[in-house]
């Protein structure tokens, strides 16, 4: 920890602080980051949560803006050292066009770049995905992979697309000066799934098997293995990642590491259940009901009813070739390259992450009778 003479000194910014992940970093920072005076959360919709962080030790700002106006993003940086950019279009459904999937996470992230360049800060850690690697377009599978694992990382989607274009301005802009003269020290996370208190695809998954009658029907072969991770631990790893990015500089700049904890490996929907089950809700199947061609047929017939209904209303189910792809290969990663790098240690247990997941579904469970 700080010792006194360095206590509250530094000013930190979070984009995109009001999400899933973000609310987790913010949260984090405020318990976890001694030498913290100012956390300036930005984001495009401000949560009504932020009022009760503004009592505390730390300045709290809450700033509403957009990523993609250079201008808002200068304004935010300016005087931070240390930025953490979350801010992102999270949309494998459909929801949003490519074009704006871009233009936040690919322009925003270079807006948030130049920002620091301009402004002089030196510290940037960015949350990529597991996306930028894959999986890819051919389905092929990553087993227990680490940040040197060979993968031919191939994509077509809009979304991976944005993130691998966006990783790589930030990984490039290190070591370029910044005003003063310093260079810049940037390096990127991959988180593999996230989960945990808040994650929308779960609520989802939650809510449409109470529709179902309080089952969920098995669509994906439980051999396929997805890579998860608990939303704690990532938070603890951007904020150690910030701590450490002035110390370590040589060592961490220019870096990705793959955001990893003692989560099991297990299919999609299977570890799904992991909170679902215990909250009243049944997969039912070992082996998907419907043969994988009817899938491919009825992810194709909602990307022509997206398509169709597009003017009337936004229809975007969590079947689509790019989900049922996802879902259907397996995607792990094995690594120790943060513990080796900066000391990483994932401060939930498996045990303590489903049990304060499995509590927030209960509660929403409670907040719906
Ligand atoms: N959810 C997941 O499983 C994973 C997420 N990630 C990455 O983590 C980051 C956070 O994702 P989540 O918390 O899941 O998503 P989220 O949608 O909950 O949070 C993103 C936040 O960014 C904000 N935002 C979006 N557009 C903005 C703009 N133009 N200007 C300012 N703020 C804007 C949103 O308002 C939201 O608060 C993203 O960069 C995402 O790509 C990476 C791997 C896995
Ligand atoms: C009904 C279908 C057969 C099952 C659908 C499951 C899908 C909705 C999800 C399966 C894999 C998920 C993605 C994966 O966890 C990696 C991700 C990383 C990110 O950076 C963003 C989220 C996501 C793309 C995630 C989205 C949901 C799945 C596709």
């Amino acid at each position: 920890m700080a010792d006194s003479a360095q206590a509250q000194k530094l000013v930190y910014l979070v984009t995109g602080g009001c999400g899933f992940l973000g609310e987790h970093v913010v949260r984090m920072l405020l318990q976890q980051e001694p030498q913290l005076r100012e956390l300036r959360i930005f984001d495009l919709h401000l949560g009504p949560w932020l009022e009760e962080l503004k009592t505390g030790p730390v300045q709290v700002t809450a700033i509403q803006g957009d990523v993609t106006q250079a201008h808002e993003v200068a304004a935010a940086v300016a005087g931070a050292h240390v930025v953490i950019h979350t801010a992102g279009l999270v949309d494998v459904f459909g929801k949003t066009s490519p074009e704006t999937i871009h233009e936040v996470n690919v322009q925003g992230t270079r807006n948030v770049i130049e920002a620091c360049v301009q402004t002089g800060t030196r510290f940037l850690v960015y949350t990529s995905s597991m996306e930028v690697v894959g999986p890819n377009i051919k389905g092929q599978p990553f087993y227990r992979g680490n940040e040197n694992t060979p993968y031919e990382a191939v994509h077509r989607h809009p979304y991976p697309c944005s993130k691998a274009l966006a990783e790589q301005l930030v990984l490039e802009a290190n070591g370029r000066k910044v005003l003063g003269g310093l260079p810049l020290v940037t390096c990127a996370l991959r988180p593999t799934g996230i989960y945990g208190e808040g994650h929308q695809i779960m609520r989802d998954f939650y809510h449409q098997g109470l529709r179902l009658g309080g089952r969920l029907f098995r669509a994906i072969p439980a051999s396929v293995e997805h890579g998860r991770v608990y939303v704690g631990n990532v938070a603890w790893m951007h904020v150690l990642v910030a701590r450490e990015l002035e110390h370590r500089a040589a060592l961490m700049g220019g870096q990705v590491y793959f955001c990893y904890d003692n989560s099991p490996y297990k299919s999609y929907e299977d570890f799904n259940m992991e909170f679902l089950g215990p909250c009243g809700l049944r997969l039912v199947g070992t082996r998907p009901l419907l043969p994988y061609w009817l899938l491919v047929f009825l992810a194709a017939l909602n990307v022509l009813l997206q398509w169709l209904l597009r003017p009337l209303l936004l229809y975007a189910p969590l079947l689509n070739p790019y989900t049922l792809a996802m879902a259907n290969t397996t995607f792990t990663v094995s690594t120790d390259k943060a513990r080796r790098h900066f000391g990483y240690e994932p401060p939930f247990s498996w045990e303590e992450s489903r049990t304060r997941t499995i509590r927030w579904v209960q509660a929403m469970e409670g907040s719906a009778q």
